[in-house]
């Protein structure tokens, strides 16, 4: 497969092997993975702890080479041009950026100044960025007392600062809460349909990728196991979910129960929520609670849904996504 520069971001084939070190295996972190975004889109990575997505942003952002494979962003090669590609890029990592002991506006003055922007220039950008992100109140108090989701949003500010064309965004939202990350999501929002950026979102929150990915690939094990839209993905799992909540202890009979009941497929369970998918939707719902009556089981809740994110993930991983604390 060869790297496609059309595309905003190529991955093509991509393997990287970690020294195990003190005599363990070395790992596969990167296994054949490839995807490709196109321009001015947000394209997320989901996948379960160690499946691979922050050694992927690390390839593409040069910040590590893979054994073999090959890698584009903005049509520039990263292997070939890895100081081109960086000037073309903003990376929000997971870890904050700013200097807590300095004001916002003194982070984004000296981070566009560093960019190689005149003093006028950096101090009319730092006001563009503190106003964009509703941080002027606070420009001028020091960031080690932001918010949460302030400090964020600076941290996306301080990647933006000069104007890249992709933006990296690792886990963006993780330890905000609800409104600051309804807040966030609008910002990655505004950041691709009116500023033309393509934005790649690694993320534990699967109606993160939901809401902001125009197209998603689950990755598992160094490889992507599935890629589409967020209603592609949903489309192809046949038929509604039934979700029926059960006390803890009775997991394993209803699960036994469940998967006799005609008419229901992949069963699962997600600690004391069981799954299933159901070819006739509600219609299903009389057999799953008969099966589990015989069995003996209380039921606390039952509902029918539209197959959700955390379907394709089941489906395709095998377990339920765990999110980060
Ligand atoms: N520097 C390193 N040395 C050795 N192994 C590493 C190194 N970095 C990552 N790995 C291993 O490579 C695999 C992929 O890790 P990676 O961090 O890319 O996963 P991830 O999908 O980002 O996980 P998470 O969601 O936990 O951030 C894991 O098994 C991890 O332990």
């Amino acid at each position: 497969m060869h790297t496609q520069t059309s595309a905003a971001l190529a991955a093509a084939d991509l393997v990287k092997t970690y020294k195990g070190g003190r005599g363990a295996p070395p790992v596969r972190a990167l296994d054949g993975l490839s995807f490709a975004v196109e321009p001015g889109t947000v394209f997320a990575l989901l996948g379960p702890n160690g499946a691979g997505k922050s050694t992927t942003v690390k390839v593409l952002t040069t910040l590590s080479r893979p054994d073999s494979g090959s890698a584009s962003v903005a049509g520039i090669d990263v292997l070939r041009a890895p100081d081109a590609v960086r000037r073309a890029i903003g990376l929000v990592s997971q870890k904050p950026s700013g200097d807590p002991m300095a004001t916002g506006r003194e982070n984004l003055v000296l981070a566009a100044r560093i960019q190689g922007c005149s003093g006028t220039e950096a101090t009319a950008r730092a006001d563009r960025l503190l106003a964009r992100f509703a941080l002027t109140d606070a420009a001028d108090r020091l960031v080690k007392t932001y918010s949460g989701g302030m400090a964020r949003k600076l941290d996306v500010a301080l990647g933006i600062v000069h104007a890249p064309r992709v933006l990296f965004l690792d886990e963006p939202t993780t330890g905000l809460d609800p409104e600051a990350r309804a807040e966030m999501w609008g910002e990655i929002e505004r950041l691709a349909v009116e500023e033309d950026v393509t934005v790649l979102l690694t993320t534990h929150y699967l109606d993160e990728a939901d809401r902001l990915a125009a197209r998603l690939a689950i990755v598992d094990a160094g490889r992507v196991v599935v890629e589409g839209t967020p209603e592609e993905l949903k489309r192809e799992l046949r038929g509604d979910t039934v979700v029926v909540e059960v006390g803890e202890d009775d997991v394993p009979a209803g699960l036994a129960a469940l998967s006799g009941v005609r008419g229901l497929a992949d069963v699962t369970v997600d600690r004391a929520t069981l799954r299933a998918r159901a070819d006739g939707g509600a219609g299903a719902v009389p057999a799953v609670l008969a099966a589990l009556e015989t069995a003996g089981i209380g039921v606390l809740s039952v509902t029918v849904a539209r197959p959700s994110l955390d379907d394709v993930y089941l489906r395709h991983v095998g377990r339920a996504m765990e999110v980060a604390a």
